[in-house]
């Protein structure tokens, strides 16, 4: 398939509602019947590249393999392989052993997709903006690349979302789906916040976003969204709520503040009867989320990881 047809484009960032539901559709197929297109990855292999800690990504990613036929092999680049130069024209005379060029290169060679897993550094906006340590990867392996969440997106925890809203909300024509932000003891990514925002806004759901002054994230993924600041009146009536911390954009990288009382509780719901709520693991219990939600009848978030199979199935499913 063209590395530039908007399918594709889509498993990096959202093109279209269509591509969207045409995803999820053939994600509820393999989830009806994981194996039904065993035969079809017969040969092909898929590189899964790892430069931070994974479970859930990692797993769900070779069993999605596996069930196409494909064969995953994976790389924990971050422990096992050299560590790799980013920057153009380099003097490599300190820690890094391996330019970026000749590792993809190289990795281009061995497989036909690979799947990269690379976190933004929260000290250097410009670059984690530009994707960098993503977009070198595609820029040198010369093979489609899907991302297993880069500096500014996670698509196939999304698209994992957005398969699991539809599964909940049969009953309910436009669902109301809140982002609320949750205290943390350290500086996080945006990836998750990020990709939310736009699939739910992509997928043409009501989307509010709650957080404390000084977390609003970058506009590019949340226009359309509301931003309300005060959490209770955000949660109101919510069908969905996805519950999840994020550092300073505009401060970038920085912790605001913890304040404790963001940690979602039953109390925080009591406006909220029907509200299911979601999380993409792994989460701080009791900092961010309470135990009380997580190990209730309002909790998806096994269903999502669930989902995270049949996610990455669909998406490799379109690339072979
Ligand atoms: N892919 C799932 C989330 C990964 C990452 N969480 C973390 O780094 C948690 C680390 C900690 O809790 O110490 C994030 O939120 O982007
Ligand atoms: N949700 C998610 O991506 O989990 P892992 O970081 O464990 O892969």
């Amino acid at each position: 398939m063209d590395s530039s047809s908007p399918l594709i484009q889509q498993f990096r960032k959202f093109e279209s509602k269509e591509i969207g539901q045409q995803l999820i559709d053939q994600a509820l197929l393999y989830k009806a019947d994981p194996r039904i297109h065993i035969h079809k990855g017969m040969g092909k292999r898929i590189g899964c590249i790892f430069l931070n800690p994974s479970l859930r990504t990692r797993v769900s990613t070779q069993l999605a393999a596996s069930n196409l036929g494909v064969e995953p092999i994976v790389l924990n680049m971050d422990k096992e392989g050299w560590a790799l130069e980013m920057k153009e024209g380099a003097v490599m005379n300190k820690g890094t052993v391996e330019h970026i060029k000749d590792a993809a290169g190289v990795l281009g060679t061995f497989f036909d997709i690979l799947a990269i897993r690379a976190f933004p550094s929260l000290t250097n906006k410009e670059e984690d903006m530009s994707d960098f340590v993503f977009s070198q990867f595609v820029k040198y392996s010369g093979v489609p690349v899907i991302s297993l969440e880069s500096a500014i997106r996670h698509p196939l925890q999304s698209l994992a979302d957005q398969i699991t809203i539809q599964e909940h909300s049969k009953e309910i024509k436009k669902p109301k789906v809140v982002l609320t932000w949750a205290p943390h003891i350290k500086a996080i990514p945006h990836a998750v916040a990020n990709s939310f925002a736009e699939w739910t806004l992509g997928m043409e759901h009501d989307l509010t976003i709650t957080h404390p002054q000084g977390y609003e994230l970058d506009e590019k993924f949340t226009t359309g969204a509301k931003i309300e600041y005060n959490q209770s009146k955000a949660l109101e009536d919510a069908d969905f709520v996805y519950v999840k911390n994020w550092s300073g954009f505009n401060d970038y990288g920085k912790i605001i503040t913890t304040d404790h009382s963001w940690m979602l509780t039953e109390k925080h719901l009591k406006n909220a009867p029907n509200a299911k709520v979601m999380h993409c693991l792994p989460v701080r219990r009791n900092v961010e989320l309470s135990d009380e939600i997580l190990d209730g009848p309002r909790s998806l978030v096994q269903k999502q990881a669930e989902n995270r199979i049949y996610a990455a199935q669909s998406v490799i499913s379109h690339l072979i």
